[in-house]
């Protein structure tokens, strides 16, 4: 088997801004003469993203809100495909983006981890042999066999957790919903990531929380307006974001790290708006 392998290469993601009334000739040109958008015009959400993760890199991807980093997520996963560029990934992928991710509610906690377990392309016989696994870390007793829908938040993102983690992925790819538990889930969810701390597996973490990049990540990608402006080490990588949450400018920032600047923000505002 391969080792694993995540990277993205001049990844795009762009959304439709085309309002759905333009769909009439006589609203399309009442929109163009609003100078609202139109059917062909696209939302950058993400642009210029580039780096590539072998095993023991653990990258924190942070931001301002709007930065770009659950699109980011998304498009790594594989549920939003990039207008440009692409991303590659050489492993098998367990996505924690929220507690409910990948799951039908109106199945038993049960159902839904033979699900999973079969997505992952596991025989029936292996995914019994991680089960006692599964249902100890969820610790959900008889309700198990309960529909999903009828779980609390922390019920759900004990589940989630404990199907994506205990059935043997090698890239993790997670957004910070995982602090939906109670303090000793989020406790054993912590020591669960890191005991993945090794050279076999990769993670990637968007969060708003300095405490766990510094705790889980070794590197960090900094988004700005859906753009990458730096992929440095993790002190650095918070002291830009940090910097620019307190409004100083981003090349001044980007400057004092000896680190490129971006095209000035005039330039950046007009490109944001795109024709495919
Ligand atoms: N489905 C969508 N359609 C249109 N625009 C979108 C869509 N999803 C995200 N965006 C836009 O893309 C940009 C990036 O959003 P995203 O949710 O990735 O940011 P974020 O960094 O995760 O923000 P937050 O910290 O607030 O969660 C935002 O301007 C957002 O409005």
């Amino acid at each position: 088997m391969y080792p694993p392998r995540l990277s993205a290469t001049d990844l795009q993601v762009a959304f439709p801004l085309g309002l759905a009334e333009s769909r009439t000739f006589r609203a399309s040109v009442g929109n163009m003469l609003r100078g609202n958008p139109t059917k062909d015009q696209f939302k950058l959400g993400l642009y210029d993203v580039n780096f590539t993760l072998r095993t023991g890199d653990r990258l924190g991807i942070v931001g301002a809100n709007g930065a770009g980093k659950s699109t980011l997520i998304q498009t790594l996963i594989g549920t939003y495909e990039p207008t440009k560029g692409r991303v590659i990934r050489i492993g098998r992928v367990a996505g924690l983006i929220s507690a409910k991710t990948g799951m039908v509610v109106d199945d038993t906690g049960m159902s839904n981890i033979y699900r999973r377990g079969r997505q992952a392309g596991l025989s029936r016989e292996a995914i019994e042999g991680y089960l006692p696994k599964i249902l100890d870390f969820a610790a959900l007793g008889d309700d198990i066999d309960r529909a999903v829908r009828t779980y609390s938040t922390g019920m759900s993102a004990r589940l989630g957790f404990a199907i994506a983690t205990c059935m043997s992925a090698q890239i993790y790819i997670m957004d910070e919903w995982i602090g939906a538990g109670d303090a000793r889930f989020v406790d054993k969810a912590q020591q669960r990531i890191e005991a993945m701390f090794d050279e076999e597996h990769i993670l990637v973490l968007a969060t708003h929380v300095d405490a766990l990049i510094k705790r889980w990540c070794n590197q960090v990608l900094v988004l700005h307006e859906g753009r990458q402006i730096a992929l440095t080490d993790v002190a650095t990588g918070l002291d830009i974001k940090n910097r620019i949450l307190k409004d100083e400018a981003v090349n001044t920032v980007l400057a004092s790290h000896n680190l490129p600047p971006i095209p000035d923000s005039d330039a950046l505002n007009k490109t944001r708006i795109v024709k495919l």
